[in-house]
This record gives structure tokens, sequence and C-alpha cells, in this order.
């Protein structure tokens, strides 16, 4: 029997199925990998926006995680969409409980709709208490801007946000660029020794909704398959890449969502 590979997100559900659980279990899919979610809270939204959100309940979020870790198993995790202390809490408790290892943090705030997804304030619990567990963090440049407590304009800023971060015990740190302007863009991954450019060209879309949310999704199934950090990134990446450029059609009036039906090779 052929082995299947194991990943489990931790996020909350986008009705509109372009962000959160529906864009990572269709980003498992794609990659071939058994996929397991633990959702975290229920949005109400759209291309457009978020209209209503109701968080899921600790103890709920927590026993996801343990159920799934003990009988099924759990080669890589990906976490997204948190909403607020509590949940943020609950999710570290379920992380040392089940050991689970090659966790990727997302750690979203803000929606591309500017609708918030986590309490503001709280980001301060998820720096202290989340990240310290986690194998790799994948903030945007807002996202960075808020752990760091830095402004960031240019490359040499995201540098030492990255340090800042690392210093705050971020062991991995994907930072995303998609946030700075011109045609160029330029992720920067930190392995805890070296630092690695991935570069490409910004594609002229507005179906990229959900970006960030597949690309630690793709990143979490490459390494529940055991590939090594930065070629699970460079495959993320190139996952997004064809996703964002083959969108067949326009899906909503806002933000699309992109095509996860890409064919992946390794
Ligand atoms: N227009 C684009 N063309 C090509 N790649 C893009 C584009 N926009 C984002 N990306 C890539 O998508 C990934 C996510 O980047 P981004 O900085 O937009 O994250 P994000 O803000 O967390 O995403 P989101 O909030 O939409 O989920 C990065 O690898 C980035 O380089
Ligand atoms: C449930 C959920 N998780 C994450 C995002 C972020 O995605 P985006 O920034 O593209 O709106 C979202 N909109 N909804």
């Amino acid at each position: 029997m052929k082995n299947l590979c194991k990943a489990l997100t931790i996020a909350g559900s986008d009705s509109g199925g372009g962000a959160g659980i529906q864009a990572d279990l269709k980003t498992f899919q794609a990659f071939d990998v058994y996929g397991m979610s633990a959702i975290t809270a229920v949005t109400a939204q759209n291309t457009v926006g978020v209209r209503s959100v109701m968080d899921i309940s600790p103890k709920l979020i927590y026993d996801q995680i343990e159920m799934v870790s003990k009988d099924i198993g759990v080669d890589a995790c990906k976490i997204g969409m948190l909403s607020n202390a509590e949940i943020i809490n609950a999710v570290c408790k379920a992380l040392k409980a089940t050991s689970l290892k090659r966790v990727v943090l997302d750690p979203v705030m803000v929606a591309k709709s500017g609708d918030f997804l986590l309490k503001k304030g709280d980001e301060k619990h998820l720096v202290k208490n989340l990240l310290p567990l986690c194998y790799l963090i994948t903030p945007n440049i807002p996202e960075a801007e808020l752990i760091a407590g830095i402004s960031i304009q240019t490359n040499e800023d995201m540098m030492q946000a990255i340090f800042k971060m690392r210093d705050m015990g971020a062991k991995n740190i994907l930072l995303k660029g998609g946030h700075m302007p011109g045609n160029n863009l330029t992720d920067i991954l930190f392995d805890g020794e070296n630092f690695h450019r991935f570069s490409s060209q910004r594609v002229d879309s507005k179906n990229t909704h959900g970006t960030g949310c597949t690309l630690s999704a793709a990143i979490a199934a490459s390494l529940a398959k055991g590939e090594n950090l930065y070629h699970a990134v460079k495959l993320g990446r190139n996952f997004v890449l064809s996703a964002i450029k083959e969108a067949p059609v326009n899906i909503g009036k806002g933000h699309g969502p992109m095509y996860h039906n890409i064919k992946v090779s390794y």
C-alpha cells in the first residue's frame, strides 16, 4: 500500500472558498496529501468582505487537534486565522500535548478586504506563546511590521524585521514581499543561518484572495512529504504563482480566489 502523507490545517472557514480552511484543503489535495482540519472560527465572507464571524470554543478547537493527532497522525501542520488570545492559548496547549512537528504559522491578522481576523492587541499572545512553538512563520509585510515593531520600506528593513523576529524566538522565517511596491516581488527565507531570496514577476491579477493561506498550506504539504525547508518554500511559491496565473474565470466581484487545481511535480 502506498505511503500517504497527512497534513492538518488549524484555521478559519471562508464561506467564499478562496482562503482559510477551504483553500488549505484544496492545496493539500493538489499536493496529494491527506488533509484534516481544526476549525477555529466560521466567517461569513465573499470576495468583497467579511460580514460576520463566530469563534469556535477553545475546548472544541483543542479537541479537534487532539482527536486527529491521536488516531490519524499529523506529518505537518499549518496554522492560519486564530481570532483571539483564548484560541491562541488553546492551540499552544494542543501543540504541546500532541508534540506536533513541522508547524507552519501564517500569522493572519487582517483580510485582504481590510476586515480584522485577529482581535486588536492579541498579536502579543501570538508572538509570546505560539511563535516559539512553530517551525516556520510566514508573515506578510504589515504582519511583520506589527510583530517586529518597525516600519518596513526597503530590503534592509525586511532583514532588520527578520532579525527582530528571530530574537523573539522564531526558528525559520519566510517574510513575504507581496505588499512591497514594484513589479518584481521578493520573499526572503531565513533558515536560522542563511538568507535565501525568491523573486518573481508580479502577476497583474485581482484574483489574489488567499495567496498567504495557500502558500503556507503548500509549504506544510511539502514538509509532510519530507521535503527540506528550502525546497518546500520553492514548491509553495511555484504553486501560488501558477494558481494566480491559471485562474480560468473571475469569481465574485472583489478579490477572486486562485485556481488550486494545479499539477504539482516534485
Ligand atoms: N500578484 C502576485 N503575483 C505573483 N505572486 C504574488 C502576487 N501577490 C502575492 N504573491 C505571492 O503570494 C505569496 C503571498 O504573498 P502576500 O505577501 O500577498 O501574502 P498575504 O498578504 O499573507 O496573502 P493573503 O493575505 O492574500 O492571504 C507570496 O509568495 C507572494 O510572493
Ligand atoms: C478564514 C480566513 N482566513 C484567512 C484569510 C486571509 O486571506 P486574505 O488576506 O486573502 O483575505 C481570510 N480572508 N479568511
